[in-house]
């Protein structure tokens, strides 16, 4: 019967003796190694018979290797390609680094509301509805002192203001275009992005108007966002961000921009935004969600977005996206959520030259943030770590809720980028 295998990795290289005998081996570690510590451990190491070159140089290397008691000594393996050579050390790991996160890839959402004081949301604690007036400047400069340049802004709409139609969405004096106002008066430089949807304003919390029989109009919709993204283009947006996920939306607001004189004003599209379960916090901050069906009337409305927003299960529809967005006239194309969708961030990368940016979602930001508040995760390492991932996935630009805490952090021994960390061995 053949002998079982040995553990020893080395037993069959064949330049090797395969019998060094034991004794030899133990006579000669024993006049070189002082401590019985030492001894012990040659003791252990030849009797499980492993197999080493008895060489002057080898003899050297164990006295002084500062190794436990207890490791095996065995002779080196035969590799040409160790990659752990290219990790040694800060320098080293950070001079070959294939990817990094600076501030200014980064986009922090910011809610507001129509009143003075900051009110914490519930689901993603460290966030809150500011007061427009006080509390977004205040949070914007925050930012700004760590690098963050760019927001994007969500308001809140009291309910009496919402209607099936939400016309609320393009009043010359609502919310946001009074929040967009104010942001470019106290910050010409801040480049100031808004969403492009109904939902916060229609009373039945979807993106488009809801006809009776519960069906989201396309056509129709398409017609308000595209007075909803001038009015905003109007009051200093920057870059108008349609989140709807209506069909055609792009070419027809390029085009009602262009119309109004608005050709410098970009469009971030959400391209491949997917009916995801982690929007859940974000419609708790808005009070956005779909609305309950009124069970005394015969009108449906749906209770999720599965109509316009993508399947989870789908990859190729991506591309179909991507194509319509790029045709149309966007100038960044987005993927919506972040993590769980890396293999659709890529996609994008390796299908357009356009510059893809990623929403590090809500429902994301609750995750990371509750593990983090019970000492499950090193919010910070994991935080970061996340953020590099989706810029490893190919995202040239991140709207996340952790943007000014991500670029306070990369501020401190992590600066000026992260890819490695400057501490550590
Ligand atoms: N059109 C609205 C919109 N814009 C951004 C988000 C989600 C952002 C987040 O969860 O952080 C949503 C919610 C939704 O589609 O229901």
């Amino acid at each position: 019967m053949a002998p079982a295998p040995t553990p020893c990795l080395h037993q069959n290289i064949p330049h090797l003796p395969q019998q060094n005998p034991a004794a030899k081996f133990q006579k000669t570690r024993s006049r070189a190694v002082k401590g019985r510590s030492q001894q012990q451990r040659v003791t252990a190491v030849a009797e499980v018979n492993h197999v080493i070159q008895d060489t002057p140089a080898q003899t050297r290397r164990l006295v002084e290797a500062n190794v436990p008691a207890g490791t095996p000594i065995v002779p080196p393996q035969d590799l040409p390609s160790r990659p752990r050579r290219n990790r040694r050390s800060v320098s080293f790991r950070n001079a070959v680094a294939e990817n990094f996160l600076h501030p200014a890839h980064l986009i922090l959402p910011v809610f507001v509301h129509d009143g003075e004081q900051n009110i914490p949301i519930a689901s993603m604690p460290g966030v809150s509805r500011l007061g427009w007036r006080h509390g977004l400047i205040d949070s914007v400069a925050e930012a700004r002192s760590y690098g963050v340049n760019q927001v994007v802004i969500f308001p809140k709409t009291p309910d009496h203001l919402k209607t099936r139609t939400a016309e609320e969405a393009f009043n010359p004096a609502g919310l946001a275009q009074r929040s967009i106002r104010l942001l470019k008066d106290t910050f010409p430089d801040l480049e100031v992005y808004t969403d492009v949807a109904l939902d916060p304003y229609n009373s039945d919390g979807h993106d488009g108007i809801v006809r009776d029989d519960g069906v989201i109009l396309n056509d129709e919709t398409v017609e308000f966002l595209c007075r909803q993204a001038v009015s905003q283009a109007r009051a200093g947006a920057d870059v108008v961000s349609p989140s709807d996920m209506m069909d055609g939306r792009i070419g027809a607001i390029r085009r009602a921009l262009d119309r109004e004189g608005f050709t410098h004003v970009s469009i971030m599209a959400y391209t491949a935004k997917y009916a995801s379960a982690f929007y859940g916090p974000f419609r708790d901050a808005l009070a956005s969600a779909p609305a309950a069906a009124d069970g005394s009337s015969k009108r449906i409305i749906p209770p999720n977005k599965k109509t316009y927003q993508q399947d989870p299960a789908n990859y190729r529809e991506a591309l179909r996206e991507l194509r319509a967005d790029e045709a149309e006239g966007a100038d960044i194309v987005m993927v919506k959520p972040g993590m769980p969708y890396l293999d659709i961030i890529r996609l994008l990368r390796d299908n357009t030259t356009l510059p893809v940016s990623a929403y590090h979602v809500s429902g994301e930001y609750a995750m990371l943030k509750a593990a983090a508040l019970q000492g499950w995760l090193n919010e910070e390492e994991a935080v970061l770590e996340s953020l590099l991932s989706m810029r490893r996935a190919g995202a040239d630009i991140i709207l996340t809720y952790f943007a000014s805490d991500a670029a306070k952090w990369m501020a401190g021994d992590r600066s000026p980028f992260i890819g490695g960390t400057k501490s550590g061995l």
